[in-house]
């Protein structure tokens, strides 16, 4: 259970040391550190595949409060590398609660550390920027320069290539709820199960391909539309999804693009991308529809963007194309639009759980350039 007495240590590649406790299970581990806003889903967090290589700090500074259930999970395991809170529950209450979210950290052997003072190192990362890091506990433990050493041996997550690490290793098929009206090609980079769980309930019957999936194997399913799921590491080594994402405009196949799949569609369609600084983890940032300069309150999870500017328009190698949203607490590209192929993708997350919800009529839309089309 919690409220360990094991020391434990978040090292960061800076030099910077921060103690604490064990939590989850003991020993080391390394990755990117990140923190994320959002006050409630954790579980979802945890099971995202686009946090694969990061140590995740939440800044809600009680964790766990609601245990673990059986139904949240995102993907079948925790992707985290590390977990980093500062209050653990220590009485977990929840009707659907199964076990407690140390015991599931335990189980899946994710190491943990609690007891930081989770507001001074998220000032830090805002300042310095996302960082490679490690947490340490146990016999693990070293001397500070021992463990800045095993971080500094690590690798960066600019021009990290994960996608083929967390993808099925099948292609797989999700039917469409009632009758099914569309079928849909989607390549998992990294999907959360909430996504098809979107599309089936419009009743679409979803086809989960494998990261490394041909033009061929796509279009042998004969789908209505293609999807781009969102998935960790650096959009600039997607070379064979953007490949194939060319291929699907040229066909002038409707396609849905999240996140990282929003960074592949904007490659394809020539735009470049860049590590941001801290990124956006949370669930209430805003996102400004350009067309509508209606806002809506967005779950996100990226630490990589397009380049453009918000609003604008530019030629593609398929036609005008736009930067149909952003953020406007710092003008972040969060949307792009082609205006002469069916496509479009945003940065944000419509599928997300537990929420907000406001985006999630963009699975509508999706709905609707496949109608168009047809
Ligand atoms: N959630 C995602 O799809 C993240 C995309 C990409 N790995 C990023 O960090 O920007």
């Amino acid at each position: 259970m919690t409220n360990s007495r094991t020391p434990a240590a978040l090292v960061l590649e800076d030099g910077r040391v921060f103690r604490g406790t064990a939590y989850g299970a003991e020993g080391r581990t390394l990755g990117e550190a990140v923190f994320c806003t959002g006050m409630t889903g954790y579980q979802e967090t945890l099971t995202d595949p686009s946090y694969h290589r990061q140590i995740v700090v939440q800044t809600a500074p009680q964790i766990g409060n609601t245990g673990w259930n059986d139904e949240d999970d995102e993907s079948a395991r925790i992707w985290v590398s590390g977990y980093v809170v500062r209050d653990p529950a220590r009485t977990p209450s929840n009707w659907r609660s199964t076990r407690s979210l140390d015991d599931a950290l335990v189980e899946q052997g994710v190491v943990g550390i609690a007891g930081v003072d989770t507001r001074t190192l998220t000032r830090h990362l805002r300042e310095q920027g996302a960082m490679r890091s490690g947490v340490f506990s146990g016999d693990a433990l070293g001397s500070d320069d021992e463990m800045i050493g095993e971080v500094l041996a690590s690798p960066p997550m600019k021009g990290a290539d994960l996608a083929g690490e967390v993808t099925t290793a099948e292609a797989y098929v999700v039917p469409a709820v009632g009758e099914r009206r569309f079928r849909v090609a989607a390549l998992d980079l990294g999907i959360k199960s909430n996504t098809p769980r979107q599309m089936t309930a419009r009743g679409i019957e979803v086809h989960v391909l494998p990261s490394s999936s041909s033009l061929d194997q796509l279009l042998e399913i004969e789908p209505d539309g293609v999807f781009l799921s969102n998935g960790p590491g650096d959009p600039a080594t997607t070379e064979h999804a953007t490949a194939l994402t060319r291929s699907v405009l040229e066909r002038r196949i409707p396609l849905f693009g999240i996140c990282f799949g929003n960074q592949i569609l904007g490659r394809a369609l020539g735009l470049g991308t860049y590590k941001m600084r801290y990124g956006h983890r949370g669930i209430n940032i805003p996102v400004i529809d350009v067309a509508t300069g209606r806002v809506a309150i967005t779950a996100q999870n990226h630490g990589f963007a397009l380049e453009g500017e918000p609003g604008q328009r530019f030629d593609s190698p398929f036609g005008a194309a736009t930067i149909s949203h952003y953020c406007p607490n710092d003008d972040t590209v969060e949307g792009v639009r082609a205006e002469d192929v069916p496509a479009f993708s945003v940065q944000y997350h419509p599928e997300a759980a537990a929420g907000p919800h406001d985006a999630a009529p963009l699975f509508d839309e999706f709905v609707t350039l496949m109608e168009t089309a047809k």
